[in-house]
């Protein structure tokens, strides 16, 4: 079972975490054209993270920062690695997609900013990233944050990254999947979802959210499909979970066409800080176990 046992060092860094730096990454990647897996734009947007993650990063020599090549399409994942002190062969996957689609067909000039689907996810974890490094965690185990590609096509991107660590058999003790973290349009706060996730590791994100963020209401769903990238980490028998930010029938009309802006999720990040703290918990919680 999963013991909360590191709350002396996670409790004083939630508070840390701001909304305003959510908001200012989900401005950021919502103004390249679009983000789709085959455009200038989507290379682009692939790069400017993997930038934006290894200044983040800088003068951490326990830190890596590396784009992960996929055959067929230009648009590559971006994979931050931060190597574990002392359990390092033990790995903590938390990811989100970088790519966006705009469903009536998205070329070089398409307009899809994918605020929601899934800045909000990139913009989530960067902020929990950016709180880790300030305040110097080590991790005993290694913590690997993930900017899928390609997520809208087919959950491309992850497909190839969780096959690799299954071929390289690698021990991912943990996955969890942050897409659409910002749009409020269910009446509880974060609500997990059942299907293609691991039901103990869900009751251990309960355990996070009710131990760290004790106000929250939580409500659980399905999707009926695989309807991201978790799906390609239970495929490879790992286990993952998905908060998502609403239940099924109330998601984000806007997702997938023009108007998936920061005004259209009511120009507030605070749903996503939501998110931003399950993801550091999650990640320093497992991150800080020893063998
Ligand atoms: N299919 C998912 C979006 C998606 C996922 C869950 C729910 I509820 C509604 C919508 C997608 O487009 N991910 O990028
Ligand atoms: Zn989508
Ligand atoms: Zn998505």
């Amino acid at each position: 079972s999963y013991v909360l046992d590191n709350q002396s060092a996670i409790t004083p860094l939630v508070p840390q975490l701001q909304a305003s730096n959510i908001a200012q990454t989900i401005t950021d990647m919502s103004a390249f054209t679009n983000r789709y897996y085959t455009t200038t734009a989507g290379v682009n947007a692939s790069d400017w993270l993997k930038n934006k993650w290894t200044t983040m990063a800088a003068g951490r020599s326990d830190i890596t920062v590396t784009q992960f090549t996929h055959s067929g399409y230009p648009q590559k994942s971006v994979i931050l690695t931060i190597n574990g002190t002392d359990n390092g062969s033990e790995v903590v996957v938390l990811g989100a997609h970088l790519d966006s689609i705009n469903t009536n067909g998205t070329t070089e000039t398409t307009r899809a900013p994918g605020a929601d689907d899934d800045a909000s996810g990139i913009a989530s974890m960067t902020e929990a990233l950016r709180v880790m490094l300030a305040s110097n965690y080590k991790p005993r185990r290694t913590i690997k944050m993930i900017g899928y590609a390609a997520e809208e096509v087919g959950l491309r991107g992850s497909q190839d990254i969780a096959t690799w660590h299954k071929n390289n058999n690698v021990n991912v003790v943990g996955v969890m999947q942050l897409d659409m973290t910002n749009y409020k349009g269910s009446p509880s706060d974060i609500y997990m979802y059942t299907d293609y996730t691991d039901s103990t590791q869900n009751d251990f994100v309960v355990k996070l959210i009710q131990t760290y963020q004790p106000t929250l209401t939580i409500g659980y769903d399905r999707c009926g499909y695989g309807c991201s990238d978790h799906a390609s980490w239970t495929a490879q028998g790992y286990w993952s979970s998905m908060p998502f930010e609403t239940s099924f029938n109330q998601d984000n009309p806007y997702i997938h066409t023009a108007n998936d802006t920061y005004a259209n999720m009511g120009n507030q990040a605070d749903h996503a800080l939501k998110f931003a703290r399950l993801g550091l918990t999650f990640a320093m919680e497992l991150g800080s176990d020893g063998a």
